[in-house]
């Protein structure tokens, strides 16, 4: 048992029979959708959505039946990893490229479960590049009104020698903040850039986070506001 499978292990007892989940991405989610597919395995009714095209691809192989939001009015419950936590639960993912999908699942859920190991526990966001996904539109002049308002290194996303593409068609800048004091404000001053699509700060969104440890153990933290 490592880490990043005891949290995913973990957040798997969420799941019950009847619901709709929604599968995240990542090094971490894996282990959740693994111990998901043992589950379903063992007989376990759900339906569930991925929040990428790799999650899809592993959920179809343990047999997950998967959804579509014309399906569904929302999810009772989505668990998905991330690459930062901080004390008030805010997040910085997109790591592996799926924010988009992530954040549209995660708000679509009654429950979002963040799971990951001690080592994403900060007490300020930030040392994490920030993922800023882009419209590939003339993208040129979004990167530089982002480079004229914060004082921050961009680095676009690359693969090889080519611009990375997300599953969505759209580009990624990784900008690299150093510590975000105000992850709200800066989350807001973002969506509300044109040419921005969605960028990885998830504030307010978490209701629970499961910790994972080396030796197994986990710690589970709820938001203060969280009556589920
Ligand atoms: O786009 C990727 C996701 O936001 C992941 O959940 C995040 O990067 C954490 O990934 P991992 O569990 O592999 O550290």
């Amino acid at each position: 048992m490592n880490a990043k499978q005891a949290a995913g292990y973990r957040a798997a007892e969420w799941v019950k029979d009847g619901m709709t989940v929604g599968l995240g991405t990542g090094s971490t989610a894996y282990y959740a959708i693994e111990k998901i597919g043992e589950m379903v395995g063992n007989g376990l009714q759900i339906r569930a959505i991925a929040t990428s095209k790799a999650s899809e691809e592993l959920a179809a192989k343990y047999h997950i039946p998967l959804i579509e939001a014309k399906d569904v009015d929302r999810l009772d419950l989505a668990i998905d990893g991330a690459d930062e936590v901080d004390p008030q639960m805010a997040l910085i993912k997109g790591g592996g490229g799926a924010l988009l999908r992530e954040k549209l699942v995660a708000i679509n859920s009654d429950r979002f479960i963040v799971i990951a190991d001690h080592s994403k526990m900060v007490p300020t966001l930030g040392r994490f590049k920030l993922p800023i996904e882009l419209v590939p539109f003339c993208y040129e002049w979004t990167l530089r009104e982002l480079k004229s308002r914060y004082d921050v290194p961009f680095e676009m996303r690359m693969q090889g020698d080519q611009l990375y593409v997300t599953d969505n068609g759209n580009y990624i800048v990784d900008a690299v903040f150093g510590q975000i004091a105000d992850p709200a404000r800066l989350s807001d001053e973002l969506k509300a850039m044109t040419g921005v699509v969605e960028h990885g700060l998830f504030v307010g969104i978490a209701q629970t986070v499961v910790i994972g440890y080396e030796d197994g153990r986990t710690e589970i933290k709820e938001a203060p506001c969280s009556n589920q």
